[in-house]
């Protein structure tokens, strides 16, 4: 099986050049400020300069007025949330742009059983309410669990990937799209071009 692939949390032109050179099928930008991956609009319209795969910015808890500033700066094509399912219909409405809701997942139960107005999921390991962000913290959970959701929506999995892992986790969930940040860095914050070539070659062999 190989899936699509989403680089998030790209920081420098090196992981920009090296998730287009690779394949990548989306880049993600971070535009949380207490992220190690935290990008400015300015410094994400610095990085991506050259044409490249969809552009997901990623929010928690969004703020209307915040995303629109980014948006005057620099393009995205896809908003990922860290928000309720009525913020994000909110936010598609008002911006129309596709939205990505992110769910944790620690049980079948918590699995989206209708896709809630928007476009798709980000499905990743619940984090505990007190944890200083809600993503990216290499935190994986049992993949087996999402094996024959009916999902209502296009999703992606993500949470404690790498290029050891992903063929694994691919098969273990059955599912077509994968998103990573931690797996391709070498400290938190710091993208690796050879990892990220690594993780898209595993992800698509
Ligand atoms: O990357 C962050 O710092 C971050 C902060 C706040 C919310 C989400 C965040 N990252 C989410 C992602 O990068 C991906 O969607 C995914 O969860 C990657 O997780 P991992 O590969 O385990 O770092």
């Amino acid at each position: 099986m190989t899936a699509r692939v989403k680089i998030c949390g790209i920081n420098s032109r090196s992981a920009y050049r090296a998730s287009v050179d690779a394949g990548a099928d989306w880049v993600g930008f971070v535009f949380f400020p207490h992220s190690p991956r935290y990008v400015t609009a300015e410094q994400a319209r610095a990085i991506a300069t050259e044409d490249g795969p969809p552009r997901v910015g990623l929010f928690v808890d969004p703020d209307a007025a915040v995303i629109a500033s980014v948006l005057d700066t620099v393009r995205l094509d896809i908003l990922q949330l860290y928000a309720g399912e009525k913020t994000c219909r909110a936010m598609r409405a008002r911006f129309g742009l596709k939205v990505w809701r992110a769910v944790g997942v620690a049980s079948a139960a918590d699995l989206p059983d209708s896709d809630e107005g928007l476009d798709g999921f980000i499905i990743e390991s619940k984090m505990p309410p007190n944890a200083s962000r809600p993503g990216g913290n290499a935190a994986a959970f049992d993949w087996t669990i999402a094996k024959g959701w009916a999902a209502p929506a296009p999703w992606l999995l993500a949470g404690g990937l790498t290029p050891t892992n992903v063929a694994g986790a691919i098969a273990a969930s059955g599912t077509a799209a994968v998103d990573v940040s931690s797996g391709v860095e070498t400290a938190p914050g710091e993208k690796s071009p050879a990892l990220i070539h690594d993780f898209i070659r595993a992800a698509k062999t």
